[in-house]
């Protein structure tokens, strides 16, 4: 029987799903966090029930590769590497080069590390994984999922900056967007629950973690999305400030005296929610202590529904309304009080959940109520299935 890998590289976590194929059974998962902290943690389930969890520091994303690639076989997941035979990466920033996933060879390598300017935080972590794994697996299929190809199509109109055309022409400035894969997927089976053609439908996916971002999906296409040249721009994040304007940048920059290099690193990763409440990054510690009276985290927590509610309403009015709007990631999957706050604010547009229905997470649901003139979704993100699709598409498209 064979194995395939998926492989999810994100800014500070590597987390992985291995499959059995061709049944898909996940017969191993796992997440490790904190990466490039003091204290790191890795947690990972297999067998039947089993878990295995450690904490401890992992330097960088070399470290986590090394880490699970040994477990993998110290846990008894799997007896030899060789029966694993094909791997997924999820990679970031695929440029306007990378229109669909592609097979892993020395020039897709050598694109991807050209293309690491465009997403510094996720290319070069990806990159690791990538050469860990082919060292270890030569002879996997091996290909490249990026979070960007669905996005690189969407109209110019919503892609391009109000800046001199010639930037897009000689630097690629243009919004790439991000978290396509999740898009994608939470997309189709939306169509599923709906039970009308994705190309029939006007959905608004709202994929808020960590990272998180709002596409505008029309037709099964991406047709606006919230994040932009990088994935610090958009709505309120964990620690990325999300949209601010540039001159602020430039004008605090002068204050503090320090590179911009130094500026877009505070930006990612001091401020978000982090920023507002200057206690935490995690959504769930701020609900904690708003519900406490902590003013500073019940105005992070007031922005962070207010961005989303903003890019919404946008997209509704852009695609000349919508039929379902989906939660999906960290907190869409888990958050009850977030979901209803969002929703909330958005009642003028017919978005209705209902309360009892809403008493879940990391469920596919219908949360609407059955008067609401857009339906309100809960889907659970499956980056990792969707990777293996694309690996399973492409080994046929090459007769393997
Ligand atoms: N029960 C919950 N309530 C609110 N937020 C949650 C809950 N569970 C997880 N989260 C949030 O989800 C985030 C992680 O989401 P995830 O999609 O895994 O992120 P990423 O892939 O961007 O690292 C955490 O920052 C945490 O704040
Ligand atoms: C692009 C991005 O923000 O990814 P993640 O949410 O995994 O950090
Ligand atoms: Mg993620």
């Amino acid at each position: 029987m064979s194995k395939t890998i998926a492989v999810n590289a994100g800014s500070s976590t590597l987390k992985f799903k291995l499959f059995d194929m061709p049944s898909e059974d996940v017969v191993a998962e796992g997440t490790i966090e904190r990466i490039g902290e003091k204290m790191g943690h890795a947690k990972i389930k297999y067998g039947d029930g089993q878990k295995h969890e450690e904490e401890k520091p992992f330097a960088d994303h070399g470290a986590a590769v090394n880490y699970l690639l040994d477990q993998l076989i110290d846990l008894g997941i799997v007896k030899s590497y060789d029966e694993i035979t094909a791997v997924g990466h999820r990679v970031v920033a695929g440029g306007e080069f990378f229109k669909d996933s592609a097979v892993i060879n020395d020039d897709v390598i050598k694109k991807i590390d050209e293309l690491s300017e465009y997403a510094p935080l996720h290319d070069p972590a990806e990159l690791i994984g990538i050469k860990a794994f082919r060292k270890v697996l030569p002879n996997a299929f091996a290909v490249a999922v990026f979070d960007t190809s669905f996005h690189v199509n969407m109209p110019k109109m919503n892609a391009l900056y109000s800046v001199p055309y010639e930037w897009y022409e000689k630097y690629g400035a243009r919004k790439y967007g991000a978290h396509g894969t999740s898009h994608r997927y939470v997309a189709g089976r939306a169509a599923k629950m709906l039970g009308k053609p994705l190309k029939d439908l006007k959905l608004i996916t709202m994929h808020i973690g960590a990272g998180a971002s709002i596409t505008a999906i029309k037709g099964g296409k991406s047709y606006d999305t919230s994040m932009g040249f990088s994935p610090l721009a958009g709505i309120t994040m964990a620690t990325r400030s999300g949209d601010v304007d540039p001159s602020l940048v430039a004008f605090v920059q002068e204050k503090l005296g320090v590179s911009s290099q130094e500026m877009i690193s505070i930006l990612n990763h001091k401020s978000g929610l982090l920023g507002i409440s200057q206690l935490s990054p995690d959504m769930r510690d701020i609900l904690a202590a708003a519900d406490k009276g902590n003013d500073q985290a019940q105005l992070a927590l007031d922005m962070y529904v207010n961005r989303i509610v903003r890019y919404v309403g946008a997209y509704i009015a852009e695609m000349g309304g919508a039929d379902a709007i989906v939660f999906t990631a960290g907190v869409g999957e888990n958050s009850i009080p977030v979901r209803k706050l969002v929703t909330d604010k958005l009642a003028y547009f017919g978005i209705k959940i209902d309360q009892e229905k809403n008493k879940c997470h990391g469920v596919e649901r219908d949360l609407s109520t059955d008067d609401a003139k857009i339906k309100t979704l809960l889907i659970p993100t499956n980056e990792e299935l969707m990777i293996v699709h694309d690996i399973e598409r492409l080994k046929k498209e090459q007769g393997k």
